[in-house]
């Protein structure tokens, strides 16, 4: 099922090159924390580029129920904010759809301020963990009761006397990281976030901009980022750059599909998300970088991708999982079509996002008749080289828009296409996903009825 509405069930078939330019969309993430921020900024934020997928309608949906005033003019966004510790209680269920980032940043944003909110999503977010940002909420006053696990529905209610909170995270988990940070925001003094493993950092930069004193230090702990509470947030002017996670998708094609070539201009290379490319070029991708420039303190280049017969299976390092989180599923379909073994490890968070990503293309691509082997943190796929894949089946989405995605690209190179059962989710982040494959000259059809 889509996640709101009827299944749509959708076929890729091989095609001829794609060529052309790909305009993707508005990055997510940092849509998410414009909207967030915005709303918790005193005055006029606007916003240009947003994502207008439904996962970030569904955050503007929610900014409005703590007492935001949301409104569009053209292409820009305008955000009226209500301050740190401004939030109204909601009068209704906040509910978030699909988007784990979504309802884990709202969690974090209004858990120091003295209201109550009760959180929903669909069949897919009412699955996932929500305790890795309950437990930390818990330590600034905030009490969370949900579903057993701690599972959404959920309700939170904020802390009257928020104290601040210095918390490790456990998880390689930008959301974690950022839910904390948010909830710092309205406690008084130094809230500290140590990860790890450094994991995207649109929220620190994003806060730094809107005027909050954040300061991240690389120590032998780990990333320490020290956030100083209770800020007066000034608005501020946001242009989205476009989606690196998206840019994935036309990338990833491109490189599998005989003859290709494509140009995705304008794609954010921010280090902690640009590992996917690395990987690309590593497996022997005929990946370019053109025009790089800085835009708004963030790397950002002209990516130019074309067919690469030669690609060859890698050991992608752990350490990388991070900054490629939700680019492992099309990484596979691509590892799919290379000589050798595709070996990815440390990569156990992909079993808890919109879907089990390891479980959900193990099977696709099984049964597509490409080999995979895996383990609770690992997999590896066993390529069959450049036109080896037959395909020819249909595979479940599972409510999950890369999954759908993911076996679309291969469907473009596979023998025999590849079908979907329901293309519906590829909304909440790629809204445009099909018309722009299709300009690039991709065969991709619903099939009604
Ligand atoms: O903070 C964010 O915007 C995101 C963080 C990642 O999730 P985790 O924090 O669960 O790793 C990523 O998978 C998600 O698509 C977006
Ligand atoms: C994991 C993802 O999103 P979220 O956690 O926000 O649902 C994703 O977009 O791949």
């Amino acid at each position: 099922m889509s996640s709101h509405g009827t299944p749509i069930p959708m076929t890729a078939h091989r095609a001829g090159p794609l060529t052309g330019t790909a305009e993707v969309p508005g990055d997510k993430s940092i849509s998410h924390r414009a909207l967030i921020l915005g709303a918790l900024a005193v005055g006029e934020t606007t916003v240009t580029g947003l994502l207008e997928g439904q996962d970030v309608l569904d955050t503007a949906k929610a900014m409005q129920a703590f007492g935001a005033e949301i409104e569009t003019r053209g292409d820009t966004w305008h955000i009226h904010g209500v301050g740190v510790g401004g939030f109204a209680e909601p009068e209704t269920v906040i509910d978030c759809g699909n988007s784990g980032t979504g309802v884990r940043l709202i969690m974090g944003a209004m858990a120091t301020t003295p209201i109550i909110a009760t959180f929903t999503g669909d069949a897919s977010l009412n699955r996932r963990p929500m305790a890795r940002v309950t437990d930390p909420l818990a330590l600034f006053g905030a009490r969370a009761v949900g579903r057993s696990g701690g599972r959404l529905p959920m309700t939170i209610v904020g802390a009257s006397e928020p104290v601040p909170v210095r918390y490790a995270t456990p998880v390689p988990s930008a959301q974690v990281k950022s839910a904390v940070l948010l909830a710092g925001l309205g406690a008084p003094g130094e809230t500290v976030v140590i990860e790890r493993e450094a994991t995207r950092d649109h929220s620190e930069r994003m806060l730094a901009g809107f005027g909050a004193q954040v300061v991240t230090e690389d120590t032998r702990e780990g990333r320490v980022i020290t956030l100083t509470g209770q800020p007066e947030l000034r608005p501020q002017s946001i242009a989205v750059p476009r989606d690196p996670s998206s840019a994935a998708f036309p990338v990833c094609a491109a490189l599998i599909v005989e003859g290709s070539d494509v140009l995705v201009p304008n794609i954010g290379l921010n280090p902690t998300r640009a590992g996917l490319f690395t990987t690309l070029r590593e497996m022997g991708a005929d990946l370019t970088y053109e025009n790089e420039r800085e835009e708004g303190g963030e790397p950002v280049a002209d990516l130019r991708a074309r067919f690469s017969p030669d690609l060859r299976g890698i050991e992608v390092p752990p350490e990388r999982a991070a900054s490629m989180i939700d680019e492992y599923p099309v990484l596979s379909a691509v590892a799919a079509c290379a000589d050798g073994r595709t070996l990815m490890t440390g990569v156990k968070e992909l079993r808890v996002k919109e879907s089990d990503r390891i479980d959900a293309m193990a099977q696709g691509l099984r049964a597509a008749g490409v080999e995979v082997q895996e383990g609770e943190d690992w997999w590896a796929v066993t390529g069959r080289g450049q036109g080896g894949v037959p395909g020819g089946v249909t595979v479940e989405s599972r409510l999950d828009h890369r999954i759908a995605m993911s076996f679309l690209v291969l469907g473009m190179a596979a023998q025999r296409g590849m079908s979907v059962d329901d293309g519906g989710p590829i909304a909440t982040s790629f809204p445009i996903f099909e018309p722009l494959m299709a300009a690039l000259g991709a065969q991709i059809q619903r099939n009604e009825g």
